[in-house]
């Protein structure tokens, strides 16, 4: 048991699969695992450990923004021994060809956190993905007929931020996809203590264009990307 894991000593799979939203950890143990067994409620975070064409795989709520994915994160590898980690998350796009339900393998990500400074001072730390599961996610992608594009993410501290507009032009100027709220502290973390990483992000929202998906369709319909999770991982 850690401190925000209920589970015990061998109930959490190496592979792992890592949504912002703890109902959408149920909604793929129920749907795609065999098995499903739930390790963990404490804080409503919930986690599972099932089986996916027979091989043992877990799945965990990590919260949304980075310290809330860092703790969970954190405890995984160094609590349990998490070694194969892939965020399953939602971005709104800030590349006019990137629309919702588009899927985003993540080869790096930016960020504007304070976290970074905290660790990393003066320095700009490249937070990527582990090179094998971005590889094999790419592959996979092909072999299941799935439309991936790869990329450079941003992680922002803000999901209401002033200077969102002004963000935009400049991180679309320089080739960014996407924004979502994890993906850098996810590579920085694993990095760190030396595990694989990787981050898939389906579109939720256009941000130029301010088209949006339901609560509903975020929470159950990005099915390719969970299906391309589970067959990397
Ligand atoms: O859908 P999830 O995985 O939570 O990801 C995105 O959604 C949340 C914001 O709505 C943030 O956590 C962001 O990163
Ligand atoms: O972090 C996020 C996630 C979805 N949409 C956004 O605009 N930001």
């Amino acid at each position: 048991m850690s401190i925000h894991i209920e589970a015990n000593p061998g109930d959490i799979a190496e592979s792992i699969l890592l949504p912002g939203d703890p109902l959408r950890a149920q909604y793929i143990a129920e749907n795609f695992l065999t098995d499903a067994v739930c390790y963990n409620k404490v804080r409503g975070m919930y986690g599972y450990t099932g089986l996916y064409k027979g091989k043992r795989v877990s799945v965990q709520g990590t919260g949304m923004g980075m310290p809330s994915a860092s703790i969970y994160i954190h405890e995984l590898i160094n609590e349990y021994h998490v070694k194969r980690l892939i965020r399953v998350g939602t971005c709104g796009s800030i590349s006019p060809s990137l629309h919702n339900r588009d899927t985003i393998l993540a080869m790096g990500s930016s960020t504007n956190s304070g976290m970074s400074a905290l660790r990393f001072g003066p320095i700009t730390y490249s937070a990527t993905a582990d090179f094998e599961l971005l590889h094999k996610a790419y592959t996979q992608a092909a072999e299941l007929g799935i439309n991936v594009v790869v990329g450079n993410v941003f992680a922002d501290d803000l999901f209401y931020n002033d200077r969102l507009m002004e963000q935009v032009k400049l991180l679309s100027g320089y080739g960014v996809l996407a924004i979502d709220m994890e993906s850098y502290e996810l590579f920085v973390v694993a990095a760190k203590l030396g595990v694989k990483a990787l981050t898939i992000l389906t579109v939720s929202d256009e941000i130029l264009t301010g088209a949006k998906t339901t609560a509903l369709e975020r929470q159950t319909s990005f099915q390719d990307m969970i299906r391309l999770a589970l067959e990397t991982i």
